[in-house]
Protein backbone atom coordinates (compact mmCIF):
# COMPACT_ATOMS: atom_id res chain seq x y z
CA UNK A 1 0.00 0.00 0.00
CA UNK A 2 2.00 3.36 -0.93
CA UNK A 3 1.23 5.80 1.83
CA UNK A 4 2.85 8.68 -0.35
CA UNK A 5 3.38 12.07 1.59
CA UNK A 6 1.69 10.08 5.01
CA UNK A 7 3.50 11.40 8.22
CA UNK A 8 5.54 9.45 10.38
CA UNK A 9 2.69 9.60 12.93
CA UNK A 10 -0.11 8.44 10.29
CA UNK A 11 2.59 5.42 9.16
CA UNK A 12 3.34 4.23 12.43
CA UNK A 13 -0.68 3.58 13.44
CA UNK A 14 -1.42 2.38 10.27
CA UNK A 15 1.41 -0.50 11.05
CA UNK A 16 -0.21 -0.88 14.03
CA UNK A 17 -3.58 -1.18 12.57
CA UNK A 18 -1.67 -3.64 9.56
CA UNK A 19 0.21 -4.96 12.35
CA UNK A 20 0.25 -9.09 10.76
CA UNK A 21 2.72 -7.30 7.89
CA UNK A 22 0.85 -9.56 5.59
CA UNK A 23 -1.13 -6.30 3.83
CA UNK A 24 -4.59 -8.13 5.26
CA UNK A 25 -6.53 -6.62 8.23
CA UNK A 26 -9.32 -8.45 9.94
CA UNK A 27 -11.57 -5.98 11.80
CA UNK A 28 -14.42 -6.77 14.56
CA UNK A 29 -16.74 -3.52 14.22
CA UNK A 30 -19.21 -3.21 17.16
CA UNK A 31 -20.88 0.04 16.67
CA UNK A 32 -24.27 -1.81 15.98
CA UNK A 33 -24.96 -0.66 19.55
CA UNK A 34 -26.19 2.33 18.50
CA UNK A 35 -27.76 1.35 15.04
CA UNK A 36 -29.55 -1.94 16.17
CA UNK A 37 -29.22 -1.36 19.95
CA UNK A 38 -27.71 -3.19 22.56
CA UNK A 39 -25.41 -6.28 20.85
CA UNK A 40 -27.03 -8.46 23.18
CA UNK A 41 -23.94 -10.46 23.97
CA UNK A 42 -23.90 -8.97 27.57
CA UNK A 43 -20.37 -7.58 28.80
CA UNK A 44 -18.92 -5.57 26.14
CA UNK A 45 -15.24 -6.02 28.11
CA UNK A 46 -15.69 -9.29 28.67
CA UNK A 47 -16.78 -9.46 24.74
CA UNK A 48 -13.37 -7.38 23.64
CA UNK A 49 -11.25 -9.29 25.67
CA UNK A 50 -12.45 -12.38 24.12
CA UNK A 51 -11.49 -11.31 20.94
CA UNK A 52 -7.86 -10.21 22.12
CA UNK A 53 -5.15 -12.89 21.28
CA UNK A 54 -7.29 -14.28 18.60
CA UNK A 55 -5.83 -12.23 15.68
CA UNK A 56 -8.01 -9.37 15.11
CA UNK A 57 -6.41 -6.50 14.37
CA UNK A 58 -8.96 -3.65 15.27
CA UNK A 59 -11.89 -3.04 16.81
CA UNK A 60 -14.38 -0.57 16.05
CA UNK A 61 -16.02 1.04 18.75
CA UNK A 62 -18.25 3.96 19.76
CA UNK A 63 -17.04 6.64 22.12
CA UNK A 64 -18.87 5.97 25.17
CA UNK A 65 -17.96 2.09 24.84
CA UNK A 66 -14.53 2.88 25.66
CA UNK A 67 -15.51 4.09 29.57
CA UNK A 68 -16.52 0.23 29.67
CA UNK A 69 -13.54 -1.58 28.50
CA UNK A 70 -10.36 -2.28 29.99
CA UNK A 71 -7.62 -0.39 27.97
CA UNK A 72 -4.85 -3.39 28.13
CA UNK A 73 -7.32 -5.14 25.44
CA UNK A 74 -5.73 -2.77 22.95
CA UNK A 75 -2.32 -3.59 23.87
CA UNK A 76 -1.95 -6.41 20.43
CA UNK A 77 -5.27 -4.65 18.58
CA UNK A 78 -5.97 -1.23 17.46
CA UNK A 79 -8.59 1.09 18.45
CA UNK A 80 -10.78 2.63 15.79
CA UNK A 81 -12.96 4.95 17.21
CA UNK A 82 -16.46 5.74 15.28
CA UNK A 83 -17.60 9.21 14.28
CA UNK A 84 -20.98 8.36 12.48
CA UNK A 85 -24.28 7.32 13.73
CA UNK A 86 -27.78 6.95 13.05
CA UNK A 87 -30.52 4.64 14.91
CA UNK A 88 -32.53 2.13 12.61
CA UNK A 89 -35.99 3.85 14.13
CA UNK A 90 -34.92 7.15 12.56
CA UNK A 91 -37.47 8.39 9.16
CA UNK A 92 -34.16 7.78 7.42
CA UNK A 93 -32.12 5.29 9.15
CA UNK A 94 -29.05 5.48 5.99
CA UNK A 95 -28.86 9.24 7.03
CA UNK A 96 -25.66 9.17 9.07
CA UNK A 97 -24.15 12.06 10.88
CA UNK A 98 -21.85 12.71 13.16
CA UNK A 99 -21.15 12.20 16.75
CA UNK A 100 -17.52 12.75 17.41
CA UNK A 101 -14.81 14.29 16.29
CA UNK A 102 -10.70 13.53 15.25
CA UNK A 103 -9.36 15.33 17.65
CA UNK A 104 -12.02 13.66 20.43
CA UNK A 105 -10.79 10.16 19.01
CA UNK A 106 -7.14 10.85 19.55
CA UNK A 107 -7.65 11.58 23.11
CA UNK A 108 -9.28 8.40 23.36
CA UNK A 109 -6.65 6.73 22.10
CA UNK A 110 -7.56 5.49 18.95
CA UNK A 111 -5.46 4.04 16.66
CA UNK A 112 -7.85 4.99 13.18
CA UNK A 113 -11.46 6.73 13.00
CA UNK A 114 -14.16 5.55 11.04
CA UNK A 115 -16.90 7.60 9.05
CA UNK A 116 -20.22 5.95 7.45
CA UNK A 117 -21.59 6.94 4.25
CA UNK A 118 -25.05 5.68 2.19
CA UNK A 119 -24.17 6.47 -1.19
CA UNK A 120 -27.43 6.82 -2.95
CA UNK A 121 -29.51 7.88 0.75
CA UNK A 122 -31.56 10.90 0.68
CA UNK A 123 -29.28 13.15 2.05
CA UNK A 124 -25.94 11.62 1.00
CA UNK A 125 -24.73 15.48 0.31
CA UNK A 126 -23.84 15.67 4.02
CA UNK A 127 -22.75 12.45 4.55
CA UNK A 128 -19.71 13.05 1.92
CA UNK A 129 -19.43 16.30 2.87
CA UNK A 130 -19.21 14.89 6.60
CA UNK A 131 -16.51 12.47 4.77
CA UNK A 132 -14.57 15.37 3.38
CA UNK A 133 -14.13 17.25 6.61
CA UNK A 134 -13.05 14.46 8.45
CA UNK A 135 -10.39 13.43 5.70
CA UNK A 136 -8.68 16.85 6.27
CA UNK A 137 -9.05 16.76 10.23
CA UNK A 138 -7.59 13.18 9.84
CA UNK A 139 -4.76 14.75 7.85
CA UNK A 140 -4.32 17.42 10.55
CA UNK A 141 -4.19 14.95 13.21
CA UNK A 142 -1.74 12.80 10.69
CA UNK A 143 -5.25 9.97 11.80
CA UNK A 144 -5.73 6.88 9.68
CA UNK A 145 -9.15 6.81 8.59
CA UNK A 146 -11.51 3.83 7.40
CA UNK A 147 -14.58 5.03 5.11
CA UNK A 148 -17.70 2.58 5.88
CA UNK A 149 -19.04 3.43 2.11
CA UNK A 150 -22.38 1.23 0.82
CA UNK A 151 -24.74 2.23 -1.60
CA UNK A 152 -28.19 2.70 0.25
CA UNK A 153 -31.11 4.66 -0.95
CA UNK A 154 -34.07 4.63 -2.32
CA UNK A 155 -33.15 4.40 -6.05
CA UNK A 156 -30.41 1.30 -4.82
CA UNK A 157 -31.91 -1.69 -5.73
CA UNK A 158 -28.75 -4.33 -4.87
CA UNK A 159 -26.50 -2.93 -2.76
CA UNK A 160 -24.33 -5.77 -4.00
CA UNK A 161 -24.04 -4.80 -7.37
CA UNK A 162 -20.24 -4.09 -8.34
CA UNK A 163 -20.65 -0.90 -10.33
CA UNK A 164 -22.00 0.55 -7.05
CA UNK A 165 -19.25 -1.37 -4.72
CA UNK A 166 -16.55 0.13 -7.00
CA UNK A 167 -18.20 3.68 -6.92
CA UNK A 168 -18.43 3.35 -3.11
CA UNK A 169 -14.82 2.34 -3.20
CA UNK A 170 -13.71 4.77 -5.17
CA UNK A 171 -15.56 7.82 -3.68
CA UNK A 172 -13.95 7.02 -0.37
CA UNK A 173 -10.36 6.43 -1.67
CA UNK A 174 -10.98 9.93 -3.77
CA UNK A 175 -11.62 11.91 -0.58
CA UNK A 176 -8.47 10.70 0.96
CA UNK A 177 -9.63 7.88 3.18
CA UNK A 178 -6.79 4.81 3.97
CA UNK A 179 -8.79 1.88 3.70
CA UNK A 180 -12.64 1.73 2.48
CA UNK A 181 -15.01 -0.62 4.09
CA UNK A 182 -17.86 -1.40 1.39
CA UNK A 183 -20.12 -4.30 0.64
CA UNK A 184 -19.03 -7.98 -0.86
CA UNK A 185 -19.50 -7.74 -4.80
CA UNK A 186 -21.13 -11.16 -4.55
CA UNK A 187 -18.45 -13.31 -6.45
CA UNK A 188 -14.60 -13.16 -5.93
CA UNK A 189 -14.35 -12.29 -10.01
CA UNK A 190 -16.78 -9.47 -9.30
CA UNK A 191 -14.68 -8.16 -6.07
CA UNK A 192 -11.66 -8.35 -8.23
CA UNK A 193 -12.60 -5.67 -10.61
CA UNK A 194 -13.72 -3.55 -8.10
CA UNK A 195 -10.25 -4.08 -5.86
CA UNK A 196 -8.60 -3.66 -9.83
CA UNK A 197 -10.07 -0.09 -9.74
CA UNK A 198 -9.26 0.58 -5.92
CA UNK A 199 -5.91 2.19 -4.72
CA UNK A 200 -6.62 1.58 -1.18
CA UNK A 201 -7.14 -1.28 0.52
CA UNK A 202 -11.05 -2.94 0.60
CA UNK A 203 -12.75 -4.65 3.31
CA UNK A 204 -15.60 -5.86 3.59
CA UNK A 205 -18.58 -6.06 5.76
CA UNK A 206 -19.73 -9.31 7.08
CA UNK A 207 -23.35 -8.91 6.72
CA UNK A 208 -26.19 -10.58 9.22
CA UNK A 209 -25.15 -13.54 11.20
CA UNK A 210 -25.16 -16.97 9.45
CA UNK A 211 -25.77 -19.86 11.47
CA UNK A 212 -23.54 -22.14 9.70
CA UNK A 213 -19.73 -21.22 10.43
CA UNK A 214 -18.47 -23.13 7.09
CA UNK A 215 -20.77 -20.37 5.55
CA UNK A 216 -18.96 -18.13 7.24
CA UNK A 217 -15.59 -19.15 6.79
CA UNK A 218 -16.19 -19.65 2.80
CA UNK A 219 -17.82 -15.85 2.83
CA UNK A 220 -14.35 -14.90 4.06
CA UNK A 221 -12.53 -16.96 2.07
CA UNK A 222 -14.50 -16.25 -1.65
CA UNK A 223 -13.57 -12.20 -0.24
CA UNK A 224 -10.03 -12.69 0.02
CA UNK A 225 -9.97 -14.55 -3.29
CA UNK A 226 -11.44 -11.61 -4.73
CA UNK A 227 -8.51 -9.54 -3.55
CA UNK A 228 -10.35 -8.15 -0.69
CA UNK A 229 -7.30 -6.88 1.62
CA UNK A 230 -9.78 -7.95 4.82
CA UNK A 231 -12.76 -8.14 6.54
CA UNK A 232 -15.07 -5.88 8.96
CA UNK A 233 -16.97 -8.91 10.99
CA UNK A 234 -19.78 -7.67 13.27
CA UNK A 235 -22.44 -9.56 14.04
CA UNK A 236 -20.86 -13.07 12.81
CA UNK A 237 -18.59 -12.22 15.90
CA UNK A 238 -20.24 -10.94 18.56
CA UNK A 239 -23.53 -12.97 17.44
CA UNK A 240 -21.88 -16.11 17.44
CA UNK A 241 -21.87 -18.88 20.29
CA UNK A 242 -17.94 -18.04 20.98
CA UNK A 243 -17.06 -14.82 19.66
CA UNK A 244 -13.40 -16.01 20.18
CA UNK A 245 -13.21 -19.30 18.46
CA UNK A 246 -15.04 -17.88 15.44
CA UNK A 247 -12.60 -14.49 15.29
CA UNK A 248 -9.35 -17.27 16.00
CA UNK A 249 -11.07 -19.55 12.58
CA UNK A 250 -11.47 -16.14 10.40
CA UNK A 251 -7.92 -14.73 11.19
CA UNK A 252 -6.54 -18.01 10.11
CA UNK A 253 -8.08 -17.20 7.24
CA UNK A 254 -6.52 -13.94 6.12
CA UNK A 255 -3.31 -14.27 8.24
CA UNK A 256 -2.37 -17.93 8.37
CA UNK A 257 -2.00 -20.56 11.41
CA UNK A 258 -0.69 -19.26 14.81
CA UNK A 259 2.58 -20.92 14.88
CA UNK A 260 4.16 -22.26 18.25
CA UNK A 261 6.61 -19.02 17.76
CA UNK A 262 3.76 -17.01 18.48
CA UNK A 263 4.10 -15.90 14.84
CA UNK A 264 1.91 -16.67 11.96
CA UNK A 265 3.26 -18.98 8.29
CA UNK A 266 3.19 -15.48 5.82
CA UNK A 267 2.97 -17.72 2.76
CA UNK A 268 2.99 -15.75 -0.28
CA UNK A 269 1.51 -12.84 0.76
CA UNK A 270 2.24 -9.15 0.42
CA UNK A 271 3.91 -7.86 3.05
CA UNK A 272 3.42 -4.14 3.68
CA UNK A 273 6.12 -2.14 2.15
CA UNK A 274 5.44 1.12 4.02
O1 LIG B 1 -18.63 -3.05 9.51
C1 LIG B 1 -19.75 -3.32 9.79
C2 LIG B 1 -20.56 -2.45 10.70
O2 LIG B 1 -19.94 -1.22 10.89
C3 LIG B 1 -20.33 -4.57 9.29
O3 LIG B 1 -20.94 -5.23 10.33
P1 LIG B 1 -21.54 -6.66 9.98
O4 LIG B 1 -20.39 -7.60 9.80
O5 LIG B 1 -22.38 -6.98 11.18
O6 LIG B 1 -22.32 -6.49 8.70
N1 LIG C 1 -22.03 1.02 10.50
C1 LIG C 1 -23.05 0.01 10.41
C2 LIG C 1 -23.17 -0.71 11.74
C3 LIG C 1 -24.31 -1.51 11.91
O1 LIG C 1 -24.68 -2.31 11.07
C4 LIG C 1 -24.39 0.65 10.09
O2 LIG C 1 -24.75 1.59 10.80
O3 LIG C 1 -25.04 0.21 9.16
Amino acid sequence: MALHNASFARRLRLRRLFRHGDGRLFVVPLDHSITNGPLGCGDLNGLVGQLTGTGVDAVVLHKGSLRHIDPGCFTGMSLIVHLSASTRHAADPNAKYLVAGVAEALRLGADAVSVHVNLGSGDEGRQITDLAAVSEECDRWHMPLLAMVYARGPKISDSRAPELVAHAASLAADLGADIVKTDYAGTPERMAEVVRHCPIPVIVAGGPREEQTDAVLSYVSDALRGGAAGVAMGRNVFQADQPGPMATMIARLLHGPLLPSGRRSLDDRLSLTN
